[in-house]
C-alpha cells in the first residue's frame, strides 16, 4: 500500500495524528539497559509495543543507529515494526540530499535495505537530487521547508527575486512543479506556527511532517489549528518526549503515559 494511504488509514484507525519518533540514545536508557548500544533494538521495541495503536506513523532517525553501528538493529526495527504493526506507515528520518548517482544509492537504502514507506530529504540540491527516489512506487517524499530549529532561518528565510522566502518556494515547488506524481511531503517545525499555516496555505493538501512538540517546547494544538486540514494531512512527530517520559523499569508504561496525553491534546485541537 502508498504511503499515502498508509497514513490516512492509520490515522483513521488509531484517530491519531501523533508520530512516536525511535531516537534511541543509550546514554538516556533505563537502568539495565542503559549505555548499551546493543540493546537499541530492545528499547524501541518496547516503545513500538506501547504505542503502536496510539500512532499514526513512526520515524527512526537513522543517525542514532549509524553512530553506534547499529543498522543492523534498525534493519530488524523495521521488520519488527511490519510485523508487528503492518498498518503504521514508518517514516525513515535520513535528510538525505545528493547528486543523482549517489541519491539512487540512498533511495535503495530508504526502500530496499530499510523498506521505509517514507523517507526524509534535503532539497537544497534540487529536483535531480530528489528524481532517483521516484522510481519506488508509493513512497513518500518528505521534503525539509521550515525546519524546527532556530537556525533554520539562516537560510530558509532568506528573500528571493520572486519576493517568496526560501522555504515558500520549496512549498511551491512541492506543491507544484516537482510534485510529479504526487507523493511529496514537507518537514516544518511545530516551534513555527505562522510559517506553518503560510506552507499550509501553499500546500493545501501536502502531507506536512511536524516535528517538535514536545522537548523542543512547539505548541500542540496551535500546531492543529495552523496545519490540520480534512485533506491536509498532518503527521506530528514527538521524539524525546515520549522514549524518555520515565527512566525505570516502566518506561514503556510511561511512553504510553505521554503518548496517550499527546495523541488527546492534538485531536482537542483537531476538534
Ligand atoms: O526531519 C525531521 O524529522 C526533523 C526536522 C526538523 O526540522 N526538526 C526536527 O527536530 N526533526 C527531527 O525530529 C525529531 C525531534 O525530536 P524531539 O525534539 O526529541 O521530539 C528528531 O529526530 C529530529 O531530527
Amino acid at each position: 500500500m502508498s504511503f499515502a494511504r498508509m497514513l490516512a488509514a492509520a490515522t483513521a484507525r488509531h484517530d491519531s495524528l501523533l508520530c512516536v519518533g525511535l531516537d534511541p540514545d543509550p546514554a538516556r536508557f533505563p537502568a539495565g539497559m542503559k549505555g548499551d548500544a546493543s540493546r537499541i533494538f530492545d528499547f524501541c521495541a518496547r516503545i513500538v509495543d506501547a504505542t503502536k495503536d496510539l500512532v499514526c506513523a513512526f520515524k527512526p532517525q537513522i543517525a542514532y543507529f549509524a553512530a553506534h553501528r547499529a543498522e543492523d538493529q534498525l534493519e530488524q526495527l523495521m521488520a519488527y515494526i511490519r510485523r508487528n504493526a503492518p498498518e503504521v506507515p514508518v517514516i525513515l528520518d535520513a535528510k538525505r540530499g545528493d547528486i543523482g548517482s549517489t541519491a539512487e544509492q540512498y533511495a535503495r537504502e530508504a526502500f530496499v535495505r530499510y523498506q521505509a514507506d517514507a523517507v526524509t530529504l534535503s532539497p537544497f540540491m534540487g529536483f535531480d537530487s530528489i528524481e532517483p527516489y521516484l522510481p519506488y512506487d508509493g513512497k513518500g517524499l518528505i521534503l525539509l521547508c521550515r525546519t524546527s530549529n532556530p537556525g533554520g532561518s539562516d537560510l530558509q528565510f532568506q528573500t528571493l527575486d520572486s519576493g517568496d522566502r526560501l522555504f515558500e518556494h520549496v512549498a511551491r515547488l512541492a506543491a507544484g512543479a516537482w510534485n510529479r506524481d504526487g507523493r511529496l511531503g514537507l518537514v516544518v517545525g511545530a516551534t513555527f506556527p505562522q510559517e506553518l499555516a503560510r506552507v499550509r496555505e501553499l500546500a493545501p493538501t501536502l502531507p506536512l511532517l511536524i516535528p517538535g512538540v514536545g522537548a523542543q517546547g512547539g505548541d500542540a494544538a496551535a500546531t492543529v489549528r495552523a496545519a490540520w486540514r480534512p485533506d491536509g494531512p498532518i503527521i506530528v512527530n514527538s521524539s524525546r518526549a515520549v522514549l524518555y517520559a520515565g527512566a525505570g523499569e516502566d518506561f514503556a508504561a510511561q511512553a504510553r503515559t505521554v503518548a496517550l496525553a499527546t495523541r488527546a491534546e492534538l485531536a482537542a485541537a483537531r476538534g
